[in-house]
């Protein structure tokens, strides 16, 4: 049995539809749910699955090993940033090397980097007049959004798109392939 471990700073409906796929599977679990952001609706989806919730300690975080030494305790085979907004420090990429993974909501290396996550990403693909857009999972090293592409996928942006609806066509593909990711990477 794998084990994942997730950060994630939003509503973590992702993170619900990695949950729901490995369940009563035998392929893997998700051992421990990290957010930094208290309000999340992640936490929420923790409690009703019965999966150990942490909320983050910003100094721990950034300068400590804490969360090193949490993941390693628990065997993690897998780390999933899932909507996480945070840049992942260091010491944390180097104690899971390729063993770190983002989806991105847009086609990187374009819409990526600081400042570049949710509605932000589609306001800037339609600002740009892209006809296209999608989703990139990527592995995770020092700089944001710039690691190893594992896959993209695309959708067309059409003229009477908004960030919203943008948004929503984009999810679609979040939650049909990232689950899918994970698995090929956990076999
Ligand atoms: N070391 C890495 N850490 C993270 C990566 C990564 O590729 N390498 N990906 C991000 C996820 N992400 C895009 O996919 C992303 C998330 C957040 C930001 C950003 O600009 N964040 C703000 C803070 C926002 C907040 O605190 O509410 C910032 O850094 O100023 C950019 C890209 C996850 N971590
Ligand atoms: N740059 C990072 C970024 O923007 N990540 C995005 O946050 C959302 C989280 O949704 P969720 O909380 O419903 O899973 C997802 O759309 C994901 O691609």
């Amino acid at each position: 049995m794998k084990n994942i471990a997730i950060f994630a700073s939003g509503t973590g409906s992702n993170a619900q539809k990695i949950i729901d796929h490995f369940r009563n599977t035998g392929l893997a679990r998700v051992t421990v749910i990290l957010s930094n952001k208290a309000e999340a609706g992640i936490f929420k989806i923790a409690e009703r699955e019965q999966i150990p919730a942490v909320l983050i300690d910003k100094e721990q975080f950034f300068r400590g090993d804490t969360y090193v030494k949490l993941l390693q305790d628990l065997d993690t085979d897998l780390v999933v940033l899932a909507g996480f907004l945070w840049k992942v420090p260091a010491n944390l990429v180097q104690a899971f090397p390729n063993r770190i993974i983002n989806i991105h909501p847009a086609l990187l290396p374009k819409f990526g980097g600081k400042g570049m996550y949710g509605h932000f990403v589609h306001e800037a693909v339609l600002a740009a007049g892209e006809t296209e857009s999608g989703i990139t999972i990527h592995y995770v090293n020092e700089k944001y959004d710039d690691g190893g592409v594992i896959l993209q996928e695309r959708c067309p942006v059409t003229a009477d798109d908004t960030p919203e609806t943008l948004a929503r066509k984009v999810q679609v593909l979040e939650h049909r392939w990232f689950p899918l990711i994970v698995e090929r990477l956990l076999k």
